[in-house]
Formats: C-alpha cells, structure tokens, sequence
C-alpha cells in the first residue's frame, strides 16, 4: 500500500489535509499563482470559484503535480504540504502521488474498454490480479459512485456507450476505486445537463465523509449547493475563503462580492 501522504492505518481511509504555504507558480516568465495561502481542510467539499483565468485549474493542477508535465513551468515560491508530507520534495513518487490525489476532468474520458475494466484500471496497475478482490473493489465503487444499479447487468459492455452523466460517474468510481485521499475536480459537470449534474452532485456530497474533494466550477449555483468551503481567487490571487455560507450571504471582500453577484466574471 502507498503511504507516501501519511495515510492513516485506520480503515475506512480518511481524506487528508492540504496545506498551499505562500505559492507563486510561473508558466515560462508569465506568473499565474501569486503567494497563495490557504489551509483546506480534511473531508469535506472545497469550492475553487472566480473568473476565467484567475488561476483556479493551475492551483489544482498544482496539488497532484500534473503541472509537471507541462514544459517551463515552475513553482518559484513557497509549496504545498498534504498531511503535512512537501509534495514537492525530491523523495516523493509522483506516479504514486497521483494515485492518493486523483483527477476528475471536465470531459469524461473513460478508456475504449468495458466498463469493469475501466473501474479495475487502477487496481490492475498497482499489480492486483485476483478475480474476487478486483470484482469486490469494482462493485464498491460502482456503488459508491450511484452507478451500480445503472450498470450492474452490463459490466462487460464499452464504457463508451454509457451516457455523458454515466460516464462521468464511472471516472469518478474509477478515481475513488483506488482508495485515493484527494480528489480533485476541474468542473465535473460542465458538459452535463441538470439531472446528470445533481446525480454527481449528490454523490460528492454523500462521499465527503470519506475523501477531501476539491471542485472547480463556473456555477456558483453548484459551489454553494454542493461545498462546506469556497475560495475566491482574482488574477492569480486568493482573495477569500471561507465557509461557503458565509461567502455567499456575507463576503469579506467587495471583489468577491461582485463576483458572486454577477457584476463581472
Ligand atoms: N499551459 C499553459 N501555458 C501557459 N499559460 C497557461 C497555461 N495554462 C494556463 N495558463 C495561464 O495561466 C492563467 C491561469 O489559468 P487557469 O487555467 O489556471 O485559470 P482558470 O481560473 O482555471 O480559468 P478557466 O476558468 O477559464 O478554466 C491564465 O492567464 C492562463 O492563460
């Protein structure tokens, strides 16, 4: 088993804390995370809102190091601790790193396989091969997921011919099947319409004891239905956060305020 983020002994797993201590990120000479402070909290459902551009995808992206892969790139101030492990130290495996932090993307993107497979991916690839396990992780995650009842009779068919709602829930079912810690969520439901919406909201919702969720989202609809907390980030810059209640009913800050109110963005 990984432990690289202090996992706890305990099951079921608990979700973990994120640290982001005064970051500064730069793509080439043009920086887009300017001294970002914020402590997110363990298990729960944080909220990643502002306008186009303000840097909300890059900070995620920061969290499971997939920034990495994109040439030029480079964290120039401060880092990120999650249970209190540097995420950017020289020791840590980021191929294992991504596994307790996993992705949800904007479009689904199940694999061209069966749906079982698609679920057993993560397991097969950390090396487990036994029928029953993988057929017991599958239909827990499926379940979890609010999928199982949808898919139960058709495990073996393509992941390709589910509906765009269905197929979002299985990459999350195929996210959560590893047991990750974090999962990270850059607007989940932007290609779905209001049913498939609710269905991955509720499942979030109902998930959160278990994992720390962060979603990016246009919606301020979606982040004060489905987050305890909301940060408001402005050009790169954090400028609240808070519990979501207080950000939507009484905001700190007047650029927050306009924000969620509609006037810009
Ligand atoms: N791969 C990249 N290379 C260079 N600059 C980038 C790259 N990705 C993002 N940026 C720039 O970094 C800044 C923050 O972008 P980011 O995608 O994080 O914003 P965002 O708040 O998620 O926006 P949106 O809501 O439109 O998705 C923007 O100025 C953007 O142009």
């Amino acid at each position: 088993m990984h432990d690289i983020l202090n996992r706890p002994a305990t099951e079921p797993q608990t979700g973990s804390s994120i640290d982001v201590e005064t970051l500064d990120f730069c793509y080439g000479s043009s920086q887009a995370l300017k001294g970002i402070n914020v402590e997110i909290p363990a298990n729960g459902v944080t909220a990643f809102i502002g306008p186009s551009g303000c840097g909300k995808s890059t900070l995620l992206r920061c969290i499971n190091r997939m920034n990495d892969e994109i040439p030029g790139t480079r964290i120039t101030r401060g880092g990120i601790r999650i249970n209190g492990v540097d995420i950017y130290d020289k020791s840590v495996d980021v191929v294992k790193l991504r596994r307790d932090v996993g992705m949800v993307f904007q479009k689904s993107n199940p694999f061209p396989r069966s749906i079982y497979e698609n679920v057993a991916y993560g397991l097969r690839l950390r090396g487990e091969s036994n029928k029953a396990v993988l057929d017991q992780a599958v239909q827990e995650a499926l379940q979890a997921s609010a999928l199982w009842d949808e898919v139960k009779d058709r495990l073996q068919e393509s992941a390709l011919g589910l509906s765009g709602g269905q197929q979002q829930r299985l990459c999350i079912a195929r996210t959560i099947a590893v047991k990750p810690l974090v999962v990270l969520m850059d607007e989940p439901c932007s290609a779905l319409d209001p049913i498939a919406t609710a269905k991955v909201e509720e499942l979030v919702w109902n998930l959160k004891e278990d994992y720390t969720f962060i979603i990016v989202t246009h919606s301020m609809a979606q982040a004060s239905r489905v987050s305890d907390k909301t940060a408001f980030f402005y050009m790169g810059e954090l400028v609240e956060f808070d519990t979501t209640s207080k950000i939507f009913s009484n905001p700190t800050h007047k650029k927050t305020e306009d924000y969620i109110s509609g006037r810009f963005g």
